[in-house]
This record gives C-alpha cells, structure tokens and sequence, in this order.
C-alpha cells in the first residue's frame, strides 16, 4: 500500500484525493498508477470494489495540462448509468486542477450535448454508440485524443460493441495510451489488447482468497413460485440498508419491482427499456435513499458503486459466472462488508455448482427465514426506529397525550399497539409473477487464461470459458435481456480484507467520503441514437 503522496502528483489533485477521504491507495492503484504516469499502456484486473476508477482516474487526470483546450482523452464504458458515475468519480478528482470532462451517452438531448461539448472538455467519458453519433456528426473529434480508457472493457465485447470500439479507435492517433480495466478479463479481450494496445503492462491484483472475502454468499434452494415469498422474508428478517435485486428480464423486473411496491416496500426497477429520464429518476432515489432495493437487470451489474449497498439478491441466476463475480460485487466495496444471496431453483442446482466451481467458491445453503424470523425481524426494526427516536429525545411533542393515555391503558398495552402501528401490516394482495425458466447448466470447455503470461491463479480464479461461443445467449437471447452474457474470464483480481490493510479502516476513507454526490450532469435525457444497436445483447444501454 502507498500513499498517494508517493506517486509524485499535481499537489491539486492530491488536495482532491484527501478531500475524497481516500488515505492510501488500493492494490490495483498502487500497482497502476506508476505504469500509466510513465505512459505504459496497460491492462487492469482488480475485483469489484477496489477502486479501479481512480486507478485510471488519477493518471489521467495528473497528466493533463490545465490550459488544454481540445478532447485529449476518451473514456468509454458499457452502460449509461456507469458512464455518468465515472465522469462524476473524474468530477470529483479533477476538482480543484480544473480539468473539463463530460459525460456522453445514449439518451440524453444531443443538443444538449453538443452545447457542452462547446466548452470545451478535456476528456470525454462515453458509451460506444452515442459517441460515434457526435462522431458522424462531426461534434467529436478524436484526432488529439492521448489516452484512451476501456472500463469494464471485457463487457463492450460481449454487448457487441466490437466493431463500435474498433471504429472509433481507428480515428484515434496511434501514439496514445490505451488502458483496459475490468474485474473479469476472458481470452477475448486478448484480440482486442492485441488490436489496440502495445506492449501493455498486465497489472493483476493477485486475491489471497479466491472469492470477493467481503462479500457473505449463499444461496436458497426455491421454486419459483415460492421466490416472491422467500424475498419478502428475507427483506423483512434482515432489513438491508439498501439491496439490489437482480432479475433475468425487463418483465421479471417490472413484475418484481411492482409487487414489491403493493407489499409496502420501497423499491422501484432499473432497466433498458426504461426511458433516461426514468432511468436516472430511479439511480438518483437508490442513491439518496428514498428507495431502498433496486430491481434491475444486469444493467446494474457493472461498474455500479453505490455506497450503503448491504444486500444483493439474485432472484434469478445469473447464466454466467462473470455476471454472478460483478452483481454480487455491487455490496462489499471499499473495504465494507455485503450480503450476496442467490435464489436457486432445484433445477438449477447444476448451474450453482457451475458457478461455484468457476468462481471457485463454495456458496453456503441457507434455509429459507421462516415466517416467524421475518416478522421477528420486522418487529426488530420497528423496535430500532422507536429507540432511536428515545434516544434522541424526539418526542416531546407526544408526552401530554402519553401520559394521558397511560392513566388509562397499561403501558405494556400500549406499546404493543404503537408498534403494530408502526410495523405496519403487511398487504396480503395477491402477487403472480411470471414464471421465469430455469437456467440449465452448460459446459464450457476449460479456459484459456487471458494472457499466457500470468501463473495460473493469479487471476481470482481460473474460469471454464466458453471457448468462445458466448455463453448462454442462446436459449434465451429473446427475453432474457439484461442478462450479461458472459465475459470468459472472471477473476476477482484481488484483494483480500487485509488487501486494505484491516478491513474496516483499511481501506478507510473519511466519513465524509462518498454517499453518491453527484457533481456531474444529470439531466432528463430524451432522444435517442438508434442507429447502432450492439448485436449480442437486447438490452443495449447505449442507444
Ligand atoms: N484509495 C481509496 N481509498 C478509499 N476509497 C477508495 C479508494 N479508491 C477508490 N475508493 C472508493 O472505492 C469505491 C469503489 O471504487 P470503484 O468504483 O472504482 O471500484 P471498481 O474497482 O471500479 O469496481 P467495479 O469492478 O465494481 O467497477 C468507490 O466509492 C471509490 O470512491
Ligand atoms: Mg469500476
């Protein structure tokens, strides 16, 4: 671990850095952040949560002169909604240096857009389709675009940006820096390295343990008929801070989200179909707190760092290990602890199996909380939110009345009923959700690991790959949207709890650190660029 003193940076954006809470840097930036200052291209595994933003973020932004005035760099991601928290990540970095970045992305006001772009911004923070619209419309211009940054880069391929990517770095000058990040890298994003960066370094962040060591994993043997019941009693047993659910399609989503509404939760869904607007009405009330669980599909599964994340559920499986490695890695980030849950029909027991031998950790059978531990559970909240209003002595306005009422009634009596109140009753109203169909395990040959260069096991863990053929689409390409196929490789680069030196304050970062802010732009986005459309994946995010 180093100080981020040691790295020789610009003394405003260490002022940022600290400003940010963030005392020393991570593995993964430790051991990039000396390669990309030196201009090395390069390639960035790291598990989820482990601060590879700001790996790239910070060289980046130290090496930008402030008095620039054309696009020198380009940073792409997979989904809108990780385009605007990079850019609000680079936001907060460049703070006090100065430097001019701007998110563009699918379904946001092009006009709008283009009005930004006049004032000039320093680096452009993308998704692939909407940036080869200002592209042809000649709004973007890349001829004196330096670096280049690939987050979660393995996923553009397998959403079908490919040839989006290969088109737009073309107009690149090839004297630049080009850097791949992800948490999962497959054998394929060796084309693309191969294509487009030269001699990169490898910076792997070698885990002590296989798994993601944060993150509390099981999974709970259901049929999915029972699936709606088992997450209302795990909502109520354990009332996480904020969780995120993760279904298989847009429906299951709506479907998912909406019953949970009529039972009384606080919750709304997130996916592709939605409109921007919606879309970012949703992200803003998960990361203020006015929902608590988030329902989406794997367009939430990537890059999302939402701090206060307790929970993930997967009320569906996910068809791909690599998916499993990212939407569990939305909890357990910066050194905090989580709670990954997986809903497993009996015949999917194969699939779990698959997904453990890959990820190469053994997820616990959990049995399902009884009714009886679900509304003890919700009477234990109920008893929390009371004491904590005793405790802060909010209640003055509420003695006369109690002191009355406890001349009549027993006090025993009375609290009893004011709880009740309080917890609420829960709405019995009939939920149907649409059966989803299970996933049926496949085999995929033994993987090729990403670089020939690294030991075995350097990675999290050793996937069994798909040898190419994409995994899991096939069935279920039609509906199934959201789900993200499958990178090949997973690895939580990583980093264990002591990866930060001890868990909790290791990997410390002030109080005041983070609770999504959100400098950046955030506006209605209406329009759309439905010219290019990735093939591979139904729910693009980009256009
Ligand atoms: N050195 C640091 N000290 C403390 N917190 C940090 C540090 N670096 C990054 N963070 C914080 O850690 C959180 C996770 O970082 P980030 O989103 O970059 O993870 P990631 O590795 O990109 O994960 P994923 O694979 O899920 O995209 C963020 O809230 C970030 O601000
Ligand atoms: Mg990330």
């Amino acid at each position: 671990m180093m100080n981020f003193t040691d790295f020789g940076l610009d003394v405003k954006l260490l002022q940022a850095i600290t400003e940010l809470g963030f005392e020393e840097s991570t593995p993964i930036q430790s051991k990039s952040i000396p390669f990309a200052m030196e201009g090395k291209d390069l390639i960035g595994q790291a598990q989820t949560g482990t601060g590879k933003t700001a790996a790239f973020g910070i060289p980046l932004i130290n090496k930008i002169p402030t008095s620039e005035e054309r696009i020198v760099a380009l940073i792409m991601t997979p989904t809108r909604e990780l385009a605007i928290q990079v850019s609000e990540e680079i936001a907060k970095l460049a703070r006090f240096k100065g430097t001019r970045s701007l998110p563009i992305y699918g379904g946001q006001d092009i006009v709008r857009q283009i009005r930004a772009l006049k004032k000039k911004p320093q680096i452009i923070i993308g998704t692939p389709g909407r940036l080869l619209d200002h592209i042809n419309r000649k709004t973007i211009k890349l001829d004196d675009v330096q670096t280049v940054i690939l987050d979660e880069a393995d996923e553009m391929l397998d959403m079908g940006f490919m040839e989006d990517i290969q088109s737009i770095l073309k107009l690149v000058p090839d004297e630049r820096q080009t850097m791949l990040f992800s948490a999962t890298m497959p054998p394929n994003i060796q084309k693309l390295a191969q294509q487009f960066l030269r001699n990169p370094e490898h910076v792997s962040v070698i885990p002590k343990q296989v798994s993601a060591p944060l993150i509390d994993q099981a999974y709970i043997e259901v049929h999915e008929r029972q699936k709606f019941e088992a997450i209302s009693r795990l909502l109520d047993m354990e009332s996480p801070e904020l969780a995120i659910v993760f279904g298989r399609t847009k429906r299951r989503v709506d479907e998912l989200s909406e019953a949970l509404q009529k039972r009384g939760y606080s919750a709304d869904g997130l996916h592709g179909d939605l409109s921007q607007n919606q879309r970012d009405t949703v992200m803003r009330k998960f990361r203020d707190g006015s929902i608590d669980v988030l329902v989406a599909t794997d367009v939430a599964a990537r890059g999302l760092d939402v701090s206060g994340v307790t929970h993930v559920v997967n009320f569906d499986l996910p068809q791909d290990p690599e998916s499993y490695v990212h939407r569990i890695g939305r909890t357990g980030r910066a050194g905090k602890e989580g709670t990954a849950w997986s809903f497993v029909t009996p015949r999917e027991i194969d699939h779990l199996h698959f997904i453990e031998k890959v990820t190469r950790h053994k997820i616990a059978r959990k049995p399902l909380p009884s009714l009886a531990e679900a509304i003890e559970g919700k009477q234990r909240l109920t008893a929390e939110r009371l004491l904590d209003i005793v405790q802060n002595e909010e209640y003055n306005e509420f003695k006369a009345i109690s002191i009355q009422l406890l001349e009549q009634y027993d006090s025993v009596q009375l609290l009893s009923a004011a709880m009740k109140l309080l917890t609420g009753e829960k709405k019995d109203s009939v939920i149907e959700l649409t059966p989803e169909e299970p996933i049926r395990a496949k085999r995929r040959k033994p993987d090729i690991r990403t670089s020939g260069r690294r030991p075995s096991g350097s990675y999290g863990y050793n996937r069994q790959g798909s040898g190419g053929s994409r995994e899991g689409g096939s069935s279920y390409r039609g509906n199934r949207e959201g789900s993200r196929e499958g990178s090949r490789d997973g690895n939580r680069g990583g980093y264990s709890k002591g990866g930060y030196g001890s868990r909790e304050g290791g990997y410390s970062r002030g109080e005041g650190g983070y609770r999504g802010n959100n400098s950046g732009d955030r506006k209605p986005r209406t329009g759309s660029n439905e010219s290019r459309r990735p093939t591979k994946r139904p729910e693009s995010s980009d256009v």
